[in-house]
């Protein structure tokens, strides 16, 4: 595949149901880019640790697992896959295990250094491949990309993401309630952005977009414009 129409890095951070990964998909594909969903690396060592019988708070434990796992993540926006020990996990990496066991996980120091590691040699691939790449997660302007060329912190009220959260669930064949959902967005939230390692936070240079009130079309329209003023957007280059 060429180059596309975006050159170097988006960085699209924010907590849960916000919108990170319909809004990445949908702005890599549509300017011929790679896509990273670090979420799901977190995800899938969080399965794997459930599957080793590992307690998600032993953080020595964690580690061990963490490096023993093989653990690919695609950078496809039309078809991301997370392949764990040769399987592909995309389905069972939303579960409502692994979405308990995953905050404590990504909190441990070791699993962080490595998968960030990871992150960063897909982001040079995709550079050097496509030239631009769009990177979706918790950290990604303040740590895993702190040069990006654009940075976004996406935000909607809790009660919003909470019912987007439920939908997706529901339609995905999970059990799910608004009540129930709200309650596991307020814990992650809470969680994430209280950490000691690389909290949740917005970076400094950060353009931050509200979504509550914007359906997917909006979000994509807002970022595309942001993309494009920030001078990211080129011709397409074929070949
Ligand atoms: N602006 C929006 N308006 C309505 N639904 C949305 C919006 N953004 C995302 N969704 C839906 O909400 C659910 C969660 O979105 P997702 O992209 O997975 O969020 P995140 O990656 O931030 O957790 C998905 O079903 C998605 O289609
Ligand atoms: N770059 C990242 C991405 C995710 N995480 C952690 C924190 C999140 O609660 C979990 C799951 O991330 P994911 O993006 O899949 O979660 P949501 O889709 O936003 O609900 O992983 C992280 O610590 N750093």
């Amino acid at each position: 595949m060429g180059h596309g129409e975006l050159r170097g890095v988006v960085a699209l951070d924010g907590p849960s149901g916000t919108g990170k990964s319909s809004a990445a998909r949908r702005l890599a594909a549509a300017l011929g880019a790679r896509y990273l969903d670090t979420g799901a690396m977190y995800r899938a060592i969080a399965l794997a640790v459930l599957r080793a019988g590992v307690d998600p708070e032993d953080a020595e434990r964690v580690a061990e697992v963490a490096r023993a796992a093989a653990l690919e993540q695609g950078d496809d926006p039309e078809r991301s896959t997370t392949v764990l020990d040769g399987a592909d996990v995309g389905a069972e990496i939303r579960g409502p295990e692994v979405t308990l066991a995953v905050s404590p996980v990504s909190a441990v120091p070791q699993v962080r250094e490595l998968l960030v590691a990871r992150q960063r040699a897909i982001i040079a691939a995709a550079l050097a491949e496509a030239g631009g790449i769009v990177v979706e997660g918790r950290d990604i302007g303040t740590v895993v990309a702190p040069d990006a060329g654009l940075k976004v912190y996406l935000t909607a009220d809790a009660q919003a993401r909470a019912q987007r959260r439920a939908r997706q669930d529901s339609a995905s064949g999970r059990a799910s309630t608004v009540d129930a959902t709200l309650a596991d967005v307020r814990r992650r939230d809470a969680y994430d952005s209280t950490r000691a390692v690389s909290p949740l936070r917005p970076a400094a240079d950060a353009v931050e977009l509200d979504t509550t009130s914007l359906d997917l079309k909006g979000v994509l329209a807002a970022l595309v414009d942001l993309v494009e003023r920030r001078g990211l957007r080129v011709v397409a280059v074929g070949g």
